[in-house]
């Protein structure tokens, strides 16, 4: 372990959208003694954190904790602080990672809550952070698992995953976010934890669409299940351990943003189902639905790895226009027969 153990002074948290927000609250609640500082791009979003303990636009009128502030000042947030949480949309990490580079301070642990996969060099949050800040394996972590942020924001009891090449860390990061109604697991499984969190949003697209067409529960299910399957063969073909698609980041993230209307990716699915084209669903949307920009980034991991995954080939033919929605449904089950054995995934 590369810095000091015990419960850090300072957390970072840059992001305040929905899930930044929600998990600068969730560290927040857990310590009070903690100063936890979000960097917010837009002042005003900073200023009705500070002022009034409220960010409206993400979080509507729940209120956070006293030991939360934010700031549209980025250099002030990172500074002297050995945690510093990462949040922005995925497609946008990389040219905030060249701003933030200088800032970071000497030792701190990077981890990211993001969900997406970055199109043009199919990397996963992790290796973006590891090319951009040049840190070691061990000093970057991920946060994965079925967690959908207003439900954490209301409190509701979740479990989670906190993964990193060092389980030391591992353990100093989850101790930091453990608080009563958030129960974070550690795991060495970094590539498991992340590919399981990219996929769902896939995969959870392509069950909304099916909503969105009133197809009914096997239909679902099926889908969710072979979606499992082929989330599995790509993380497997990555070095991830196949048991963790079994785990919260695997199975219950699927499941949770496949079945709630809660979920960005579910939505925008729907809206697609529903008969919007994907300009008027990313108009309608005003928060990040990863799975939308990731797919296409999925698919060419998928092909350069020589796995196929049939229902995320399918989205992304709808997401690209070569597909329409009425097409998607016959296309969703479409391997060879074969059996579903273990060894058969
Ligand atoms: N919301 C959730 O329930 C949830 C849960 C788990 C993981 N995630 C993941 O967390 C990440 C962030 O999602 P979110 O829900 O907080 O998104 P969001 O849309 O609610 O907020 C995104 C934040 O990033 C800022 N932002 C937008 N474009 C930017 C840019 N180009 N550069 C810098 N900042 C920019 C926005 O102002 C906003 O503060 C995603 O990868 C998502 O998959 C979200
Ligand atoms: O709203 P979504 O679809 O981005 O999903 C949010 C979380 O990732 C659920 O775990």
């Amino acid at each position: 372990m590369t810095h000091q153990p015990g419960l850090p002074a300072k957390v970072a948290v840059l992001g305040a959208g929905s899930w930044g927000t929600t998990f600068a609250k969730v560290v927040a609640d857990a310590h009070p003694q903690i100063q936890v500082s979000l960097w917010a791009r837009r002042a005003e979003v900073a200023k009705e954190i500070n002022e009034f303990h409220l960010n409206s636009q993400y979080l509507r009128d729940l209120r956070l904790p006293e030991n939360l502030a934010a700031s549209a000042d980025v250099a002030a947030v990172l500074a002297d602080a050995p945690l510093v949480v990462l949040a922005v949309p995925a497609q946008s990490l990389r040219a905030q990672l060249q701003a933030f580079r200088p800032l970071l301070a000497p030792g701190a642990v990077v981890v990211s809550l993001m969900k997406g996969l970055e199109r043009g060099t199919d990397a996963r949050m992790s290796q973006v952070i590891s090319e951009e800040l040049q840190l070691p394996q061990e000093r970057i972590a991920v946060i994965s698992g079925p967690n959908l942020a207003m439900e954490i924001a209301r409190k509701e009891p979740t479990a989670s995953v906190v993964a990193c090449t060092d389980p030391e860390v591992a353990q100093w990061i989850a101790a930091v976010c453990t608080a009563s109604y958030f129960r974070p697991y550690t795991n060495t499984d970094v590539v498991g934890v992340e590919i399981g969190g990219i996929v769902k949003n896939v995969i959870a697209l392509s069950v909304g669409i099916c909503d969105g067409k009133h197809m009914g529960d096997n239909t679902k299910a099926s889908v969710i299940t072979r979606g499992l399957a082929e989330t599995t063969r790509l993380a497997v073909s990555l070095g991830a351990e196949a048991e963790t698609m079994a785990g919260l980041a695997g199975l219950g993230d699927l499941v949770a943003t496949c079945a709630s209307p809660l979920s960005r990716n579910h939505t925008a699915g729907r809206l697609l189902g529903e008969g919007l084209t994907l300009d008027e669903v990313n108009q309608r949307m005003t928060q990040t639905a990863e799975g939308i920009k990731s797919g296409r980034a999925v698919l060419d991991l998928a092909t350069q790895m020589g796995v196929e995954m049939p229902i995320t080939e399918a989205v992304v033919a709808v997401l690209e226009g070569s597909l329409s929605v009425e097409e998607l449904a016959p296309r969703l089950l479409t391997r060879e027969l074969k059996s579903e054995g273990g060894q058969q995934l």
